[in-house]
């Protein structure tokens, strides 16, 4: 007998499996990027200040610049007056001091005059213009924003390591730096193999299905910081996928594939994959998703997810999430993960790892989940409204009502 027949491959538990994957894909090769462009890429070089943050002592109100000692007994009943020197604006400063016993007014933003030490703001005064009447006195360093008090000058403002959303591009652009080295979204192809499949939107045949494992992986490389290329479906013939497979390489960071690699007649990704000598094929213990394979095709990671859909999604999430990850230089992380109260029992087979569509809520402190009516690997319904992956430990055969379990949020 053959292999296929005995279904003679390896098994293999989670861990292991991710830990050859991880062991495995290459870290990208950094790029220059405009900071723009560089939304959601992952920072290789540290960014820091060459000033400090603010560069400058402003006003954090819209007011008065003061000695404070001047506005010292200022009372509703008995107003200081001041004469107005002049105004000063965010980017004019027009009146570069003041000497006790005068003021000018003073914008939100704009440099503090020499010899002034407090802002009155305009709703304690009359709002004059040529003279003010201050009602309140201001302590010294009223209302003052001190140069460096965000940011001090030479201070790594966003370190190596970081994804780059708003506020770490924003906190760029502060520091005055246009350009960043970056590792990039890693570009993943999605392809999905099977004679039965069609491209949604036209008719079906007997015994055809609408193709939706490739527009879910796509999407979900998306939400893993990547950016996904869905492929044309391709048919199981064995010259075709090497072809295809082998077309895509220029464009790949990595390959994902779906389908195609189970014990059937037509598993031709695996056909096709084995036959390279570069990629494995395992049967992993966790359910759903047992069927696997990984590898390097000419140097570029491919991962071969099963076909059934649900099978595919939580393959992804397991292994070719944190492989993106890494690829970027980003901690492997699962998905964030809570510790949560079981709402019902629930059944696990024993010696797999079992990762249940769940509904996690949050009421009173305490999160609670519920495993979703249907769990069949091919029931994608079940997964479109579950929010969450339930995992069972191998050695877990029965979970009572109450019990504690640890539940993967899924992307939201
Ligand atoms: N004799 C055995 N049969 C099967 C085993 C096994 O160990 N021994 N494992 C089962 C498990 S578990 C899984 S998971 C599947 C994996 O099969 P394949 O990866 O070879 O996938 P296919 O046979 O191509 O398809 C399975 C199923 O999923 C549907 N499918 C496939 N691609 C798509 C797509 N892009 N969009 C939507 N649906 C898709 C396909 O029509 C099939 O229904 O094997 C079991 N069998
Ligand atoms: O392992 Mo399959 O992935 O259970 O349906």
């Amino acid at each position: 007998m053959t292999a296929r027949q005995t279904g003679a491959v390896d098994m293999r538990s989670v861990d292991e499996h991710l830990t050859e994957i991880l062991g495995s894909v290459p870290v990208l090769p950094t790029l220059d990027l405009a900071l723009l462009e560089a939304q959601g890429t992952v920072l290789a070089e540290p960014v820091s200040a060459p000033v400090p943050l603010p560069p400058f002592d402003n006003s954090a109100m819209d007011g008065y610049a003061v000695v404070a000692s001047d506005v010292a007994g200022a009372t509703e009943a008995e107003p200081v007056v001041l004469p107005v020197v002049g105004d000063i604006v965010a980017g004019d400063p027009a009146v570069s001091a003041i000497r006790p016993g005068l003021t000018a007014r003073i914008m939100t933003g704009a440099p503090m005059p020499a010899g002034a030490d407090a802002v009155v703001p305009v709703e304690w005064t009359d709002g004059g213009n040529a003279t003010v009447r201050i009602s309140r006195p201001a302590p010294p360093g009223n209302h003052i924003r001190r140069a460096g008090e965000d940011v001090r000058a030479g201070q790594i403002v966003v370190d190596a390591g970081t994804r780059l959303n708003a506020p770490q591009i924003g906190m760029i652009a502060a520091v005055g730096q246009a350009r960043v080295t970056v590792r990039p979204r890693p570009r993943v192809v999605v392809v999905a193999t099977g004679d039965e499949l069609r491209e949604p939107g036209s008719q079906l045949g007997h015994g055809q299905i609408w193709e939706s494992n490739g527009y879910m992986l796509t999407a979900a490389v998306g939400e893993a910081g990547g950016v996904g290329y869905r492929q044309a479906t391709v048919v199981d013939e064995p010259g075709k996928v090497l072809e295809m497979l082998e077309d895509q390489l220029v464009r790949a960071d990595a390959i994902v594939t779906t389908g195609g690699v189970s014990m059937g007649t037509k598993d031709v990704v695996k056909e096709v994959l084995a036959g390279t000598g570069t990629v494995n094929f395992h049967k992993v213990s966790m359910r759903p998703g047992k069927p696997q394979g990984f590898g390097l095709f000419k140097g570029t990671p491919v991962f071969t997810l099963p076909g059934n859909p649900v099978s595919a999604y939580v393959s992804f999430q397991i292994f070719v999430r944190p492989a993106l990850r890494a690829m970027q230089g980003l901690a492997p992380d699962p998905l964030p993960t809570v510790t949560a109260v079981l709402a019902e029992d629930v059944q696990s087979p024993a010696g797999l790892r079992h990762f249940l569509r769940g509904n996690l809520s949050f009421d009173g402190g305490t999160y609670t989940v519920t495993a979703a009516e249907v769990q069949g690997s091919h029931q994608l319904g079940s997964l479109a409204s579950a929010n969450s992956l339930i995992q069972v430990p191998e050695e877990v055969e029965t979970l009572p009502a109450g019990s504690r379990v640890k539940v993967m949020r899924l992307p939201s």
